[in-house]
């Protein structure tokens, strides 16, 4: 079967008419239900509103571990840190797009494809709630392929603390033939973050990826 053209493939473990944080049997998603996904989910396995523990991601940042080279970097804008960036310019008939701050689209150039191991650092604040055993499960695909999955432990973290940690992500050994089609396939490379507190689904959000940053058209 030809996968030239296809982008991500999907699949999702609900049923589209089904509350979205639930899986097949009716049970909630747990950290074992996506560690089984073999394919980028279509939809959000939880609403917004399942982050009852108002965790607020506020600064990110990728570094090449080998150079220290820092490759990507964003920050909250002090005047957003506790307020719902989503709602501040919003017009009056302007419907609020209920996903908006669950995507992000990264463009690299091919050199990302190189590396062997990224370090990236997260700042994030937490609100009223103690945050026990909160884990992030990583699927990234390339179409309908799981390239690899990351599991990282944030740990514990008290109420109202801004707290920061860095992962290391060591990257899977890539074909040099599926490296040059992940490059000439901008954004279908694709990934689903799963973020769990004791093991329920409080956060879902998704990327996708262009290798072909610097190359002409
Ligand atoms: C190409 C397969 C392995 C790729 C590892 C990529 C590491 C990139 C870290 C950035 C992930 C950010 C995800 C997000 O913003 O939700």
């Amino acid at each position: 079967m030809s996968v030239v053209g296809k982008k991500c493939e999907s699949i999702s473990l609900v049923e589209p008419s089904r509350e979205a944080s639930y899986n097949a049997n009716g049970s909630t998603i747990t950290p074992e239900d996506v560690l089984r996904l073999e394919r980028v989910t279509d939809t959000y396995l939880c609403s917004p509103e399942a982050n009852v523990y108002d965790i607020d991601f506020t600064r990110f940042k990728i570094r090449d571990l080998e150079t220290g080279t820092v490759l990507f970097e964003i920050a909250k804008p002090p005047s957003e840190f506790g307020a719902d960036a989503d709602t501040d310019d919003a017009g009056a008939d302007e419907p609020l797009d209920p996903n908006a701050g669950r995507f992000v689209r990264y463009q690299f150039t091919p050199h990302f494809l190189k590396l062997k191991t990224v370090g990236a650092t997260v700042e994030f604040t937490v609100g009223a709630r103690p945050v026990n055993h909160f884990r992030m499960i990583e699927k990234h695909f390339f179409r309908d392929t799981l390239l690899k999955t990351f599991d990282f432990e944030f740990g514990f973290c008290i109420p109202f603390s801004r707290n920061t940690c860095e992962h290391i992500y060591e990257f899977p050994t890539l074909p040099s033939d599926l490296v040059a089609e992940m490059i000439a396939a901008p954004f279908e490379t694709c990934s689903d973050s799963f973020y769990f507190v004791d093991g329920r689904l409080v956060m879902h959000n998704k990327a996708d990826y262009a290798y072909n940053g610097g190359l002409a058209d």
